[in-house]
């Protein structure tokens, strides 16, 4: 299986300006591969540098030591030294990021906002709203809030309408951040699902999930960000 997503000697440590420049090391030497069609997921305890590792790799965060490389076609791109441009390019063909929370655009309706992103990808209209449909039906969101904006949705509601938005289209590299956080059983059975379809794919997967069932399923490996910690 060909590598998609390797981290080499990846190092962070924020700095804090407004506190007189206070440093606060969180991970250093990071170094692992995540290839295509397996789900790799981030363990360790709180405060551990698992989100932080997510956002760098998503080109939230900067990534101060080492390379993130990702494998994009036929080309290998170090995220830690692309420009702006570039991530954002990336970031509507070749990486994707499931967070916990829905970012509500006002009067855009649920169907529209899970169809975005294929649409994004140049899948046409009418075949991604389908698409939006099907994956709303199977995330048991009720039929009458389709129509409707998210904004007034419960929170279960609207975490599983983000979770269409996240797997609706086609990224080679799929970060999941907690996606499965407050779910019930059965629709926790449907994400491991999702992402079984995304393997099958030869999607790379690299996530972080508490919910013990779940990483059970989902996981093919788990990497102890402990590890990589910066004593302090
Ligand atoms: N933007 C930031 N500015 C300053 N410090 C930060 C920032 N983001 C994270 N940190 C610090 O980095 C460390 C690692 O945080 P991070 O959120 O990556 O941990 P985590 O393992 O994901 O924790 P959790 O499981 O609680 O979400 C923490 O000490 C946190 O305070």
């Amino acid at each position: 299986m060909p590598v998609r997503l390797y981290l080499n000697t990846v190092g962070k440590t924020f700095t804090m300006h407004l506190q007189g420049g206070t440093s606060i090391p969180v991970v250093s030497n990071v170094d692992f591969a995540v290839e295509a069609g397996e789900c790799v997921v981030l363990g360790g305890p709180s405060g551990a540098g698992k989100s932080s590792i997510l956002k760098m790799i998503f080109g939230n965060y900067r990534c101060d030591e080492g390379q993130i490389l990702i494998t994009c076609n036929d080309e290998i791109v170090n995220i830690a030294d692309a420009a702006p441009r570039q991530i954002l390019s990336l970031r509507q063909d070749t990486i994707g990021y499931v967070s916990q929370f829905l970012r509500v655009i006002p009067r855009v309706s649920a169907t529209e906002v899970v169809a975005e992103p294929l649409i994004a990808q140049g899948t046409s209209e009418e075949a991604a709203l389908a698409k939006a449909r099907d994956l709303l039906n199977r995330l048991n969101v009720p039929e009458r809030l389709w129509n409707l904006p998210p904004a007034t949705f419960s929170g279960g509601e609207q975490q599983r309408v983000n979770i269409a938005r996240g797997f609706i289209a086609h990224y080679p590299i799929l970060l999941l951040d907690e996606p499965t956080a407050s779910l019930d059983a059965v629709n926790r059975s449907v994400v491991v699902e999702l992402v079984d379809e995304k393997k099958a794919a030869g999607v790379a997967m690299l996530g972080i999930l508490h919910d013990q069932d779940v990483r059970d399923r989902i996981a093919d490996r788990i990497i102890d960000v402990t590890k990589f910690k910066i004593a302090a």
